[in-house]
């Protein structure tokens, strides 16, 4: 376990650009299984998720070339189904959540496929219901061994259908959608999920020879092809990292510009942010948050309280919430942070109070942040990461806190920034990384 030894209280200054997204790259590598012709990807961050993926599908069989730091080729021309019996696969399936979307390109091209339970955030329950609710309705036959936790399909004939999600997952929509592409005839999914990332996928899947329609809707239909060809394709940057640098900015008064941030893809984010007071200049594609001492949390329009609640897109990620209510600590006013879809996402507020935050944990979905208005900063401490997105959270509260924190545990942090500590450094903040094996 790696920790971070971080001094806070620096003023940050600077541009920084964003990684490629983490949750797109997943499902585009995923996809790459499709085809057995080269795929070429570009903006693919270097985080342990998306390297444990692209080591997955190497062994798997598909031929993986480094093109350059962002870059690569993958052709997944023969694959090797036999290695979904191996204890390798078993370990480094079960280590991170992107690998379930590997089902779906296998149900297409081989009509089997498993899955040990995947990995991820411990952020609740994590249901997988959706994704083999789907498969089903494609024809296929589903059984889950509790004895080694493993998820089994065959499906030598999926056909097209029509089919009601129980509910907007991202994944879920992304893998049933991966299965329909190659499955006999129509495919319509309703209540899919439609952020950026499954318009992007949708879009690659069409410029890969697939018929999909409804592309940013919550209803797709699918027309089912014989066969998928090469592509090239680049991702967008992460939302979730550019709604972290806005939360860091605020809460360290730092005047930060976030190049290139794909404004028109972040939907409720900037506006988000503006709620709790966060000034934004945006600049054709840059977003510029200049450095704030005050900033004040807004009221509903009839003075009652603001509530930031998460909702399946185009409503608010549930990926930002942890970084919102950070955010809050240090302005003024009172802010409801409501955590719907996931039950253990916020009790990492124990910390943030330990260094002087005033939060109220009503029950685990909601946590009443009263700002302190910058009348003290918060104090250095010492701490573990319990999941991601917490993780940049408690990082946030250290680099605006007096004195010296301890943050162990950050691989949990490494699974979705690309070398957060040495980009920060960049831009002022004291951020040394610990290495421990
Ligand atoms: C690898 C990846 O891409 N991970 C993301 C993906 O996870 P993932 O695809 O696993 O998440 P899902 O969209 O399936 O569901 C997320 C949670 O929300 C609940 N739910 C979902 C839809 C809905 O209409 N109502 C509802 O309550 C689910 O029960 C679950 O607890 O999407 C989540 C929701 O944006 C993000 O937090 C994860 O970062
Ligand atoms: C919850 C997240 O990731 P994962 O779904 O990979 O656990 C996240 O990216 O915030």
């Amino acid at each position: 376990m790696s920790s971070f030894k971080i001094q806070g209280g620096n003023t940050l200054k600077g541009e920084i650009i964003p990684q490629g997204a983490k949750n797109e790259a997943l499902q585009i590598i995923a996809a790459t299984l499709l085809t057995e012709e080269p795929v070429t990807l570009h903006k693919i961050p270097n985080i342990r998720d998306v390297n444990k993926l692209i080591e997955l599908v190497g062994d798997l069989g598909a031929s993986v070339e480094k093109l350059d730091s962002e870059s690569y080729r993958i052709t997944a021309k023969n694959l090797n189904v036999d290695f979904l019996e191996s204890e390798q696969y078993k370990n480094k399936a079960a280590s991170l959540r992107g690998s379930i979307m590997i089902l779906g390109p296998l149900l297409a091209r081989y009509g089997k496929a498993k899955i040990p339970k995947p990995g991820g955030d411990k952020i609740g329950r994590r249901r997988l219901d959706t994704h083999f609710l789907g498969f089903i309705k494609l024809g296929a036959k589903f059984n889950y061994s509790s004895k080694d936790s493993f998820y089994t399909i065959d499906a030598s004939n999926l056909h097209g259908a029509y089919m009601l999600l129980d509910e907007a997952s991202v994944t879920g929509t992304a893998n049933i959608l991966m299965a329909a592409v190659l499955a006999k005839g129509k495919t319509t999914i309703y209540n899919a999920a439609c952020e950026p990332y499954i318009q992007q996928l949708c879009k690659m899947l069409n410029r890969m020879g697939a018929k999909i329609e409804g592309i940013g809707s919550n209803l797709l239909t699918i027309e089912g092809v014989d066969q998928l060809g090469g592509t090239e394709h680049t991702l967008l940057p992460d939302m979730i990292e550019i709604g972290s640098f806005i939360g860091l900015a605020a809460m360290t008064q730092s005047e930060i510009t976030i190049k290139n941030a794909g404004v028109q893809e972040l939907g409720l984010i900037p506006e988000v942010f503006k709620k709790l007071g966060v000034n934004m200049i945006i600049q054709d594609d840059d977003i510029m948050i200049p450095a704030q001492k005050r900033y004040e949390i807004d009221t509903f329009i009839d003075g009652s309280i603001m509530t930031v609640a998460d909702a399946p897109w185009p409503g608010f990620t549930p990926d930002l919430l942890s970084i919102v209510l950070v955010t809050a600590i240090q302005a003024k006013g009172t802010v409801l942070v409501h955590q719907k879809m996931f039950e253990s996402r916020l009790f990492f507020v124990d910390k943030l109070i330990d260094m002087g935050a005033q939060i109220i944990l009503c029950d685990p979905h909601r946590a009443t942040v009263i700002g302190l208005d910058r009348k003290q900063p918060l104090r250095g401490i010492k701490m573990s990461s319990p999941d991601i997105r917490a993780g940049v959270s408690l990082l946030i509260a250290a680099l605006s806190a007096e004195g010296e924190s301890i943050i162990s545990n950050v691989e949990q942090i490494d699974r979705g920034y690309q070398n957060i500590d040495e980009r920060l450094n960049l831009l002022g903040a004291d951020i040394q990384r610990i290495e421990q094996h």
